[in-house]
């Protein structure tokens, strides 16, 4: 695979935004120990939206010695971020690794609010978003299906437009469809999303990701991409026109692709990104490969977002036991992407 961009972490001029995620999940350790490894990992400078106190317990149970700094606007995140990790406004909500809580969720919607309007207008250079329960935010009032969601209401998007990709040092791939149960996938899957969402998946790579001409590997829907309509017809009525259409317009795009192969070793190198038909099609090769440092990130936004691709494991919240890879890919990756666009 093409590697990412990189070494482009000191030009971005703003800070980064980090936003808490769910304050009883493993969010705030992780959020911690990246900054105490800021240093090794050639971090820039990034600031949270809220929950001092929960930074400061989720750092204790680690054992990580955390200086937290109040500011009260972005740019002093700069300046303060080489001593104590910058917290940006006083919402807080007592902690409670393991046991989400309505004042917990509360203050999720809170950061994650606050840190999208400080990305759009500028003042941060692009948003990490820490992981959410989406069924525990509900109650405090979150309406879209995920956070991406939420990025492209706030960006004035329709949610197509706003395209999920994982990627991670082995792959990166896109679920055309996302948060929808499987018994729905079929009737989603349509000639018009193929083609849309391919279109800025090619647009985005070039963009943030330096790939000029990305090649995109789209898979089928049914196994064995349908074996000619003897295991399916959308392979033939579907996806395959998308693909001719794609193809006819100068993108570098090749399938329907049988899923079950597509991810082995030799075939990931011949191509820079795989459009999958659904959420686990996507999602199950990179967690199996990449967990440790997979990043989601949002795709057609005009900001930078970027997330670690683990969820909030409540399980594990305060056990010392949750691993900041993924976050601190998030947090470079941010970074390199918003760097990418100034450039
Ligand atoms: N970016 C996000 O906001 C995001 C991403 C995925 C899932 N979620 C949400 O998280 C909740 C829990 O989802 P899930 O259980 O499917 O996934 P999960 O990622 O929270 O947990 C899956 C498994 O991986 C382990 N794990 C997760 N992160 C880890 C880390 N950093 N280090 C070590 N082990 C780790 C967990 O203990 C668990 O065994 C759901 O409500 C889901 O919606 C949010
Ligand atoms: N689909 C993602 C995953 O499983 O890793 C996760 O749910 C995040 O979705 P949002 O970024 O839309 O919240």
């Amino acid at each position: 695979m093409t590697p990412p961009v990189t070494g482009a972490a000191s030009i971005a001029v703003a800070p980064l935004a980090v936003s808490l995620g769910d304050p009883s999940g493993i969010a705030p350790e992780v959020i911690a120990e990246a900054w105490a490894r800021r240093g090794d990992s050639a971090l820039a400078p990034f600031f949270l939206v809220g929950g001092a106190s929960v930074l400061r317990a989720a750092a204790a149970s680690r054992g990580i010695d955390l200086p937290v700094s109040p500011i009260s606007s972005p740019d002093e995140a700069r300046v303060v971020f080489e001593t104590a990790l910058p917290v940006l406004g006083d919402e807080d909500c007592a902690p409670s690794p393991g046991e989400p809580t309505l004042d917990g969720a509360r203050l999720a919607l809170h950061s994650l609010t606050r840190a999208v309007e400080l990305t759009v207008s500028g003042e941060a250079s692009a948003i990490v978003t820490g992981p959410i329960a989406k069924s525990k935010l509900a109650q405090a009032g979150f309406a879209q299906p995920g956070q991406t969601e939420f990025l492209a209401d706030a960006c004035g998007l329709p949610h197509a437009d706003a395209v999920m990709m994982l990627a991670g040092p082995s792959l990166r791939t896109v679920p055309l469809t996302v948060h929808e149960p499987l018994s729905a996938v079929p009737g989603l899957v349509t000639r018009e999303l193929i083609e849309r969402k391919a279109r800025i998946v090619a647009l985005a790579l070039a963009r943030d990701f330096g790939l000029s001409a990305p090649r995109i590997a789209i898979t089928g829907l049914n196994p064995h991409a349908g074996e000619d309509g003897r295991m399916g017809r959308e392979e033939l009525e579907v996806i395959a026109p998308a693909i001719a259409a794609l193809r006819s317009e100068g993108l570098a795009v090749t399938g329907p692709h049988a899923a079950d192969a597509l991810f082995a070793a030799h075939e990931r190198s011949g191509y820079d990104v795989a459009l999958c038909m659904y959420h686990d099609q996507a999602l199950i090769p990179i967690k199996t490969l990449d967990f440790d440092q997979g990043v989601n990130v949002t795709l057609g936004l005009p900001i930078v977002r970027t997330s670690p691709d683990h969820g909030t494991a409540f399980a594990i919240a305060g056990k010392g036991k949750a691993s900041a890879g993924a976050m601190i890919a998030a947090i470079r990756m941010a970074s390199q992407c918003a760097a990418a666009r100034a450039a």
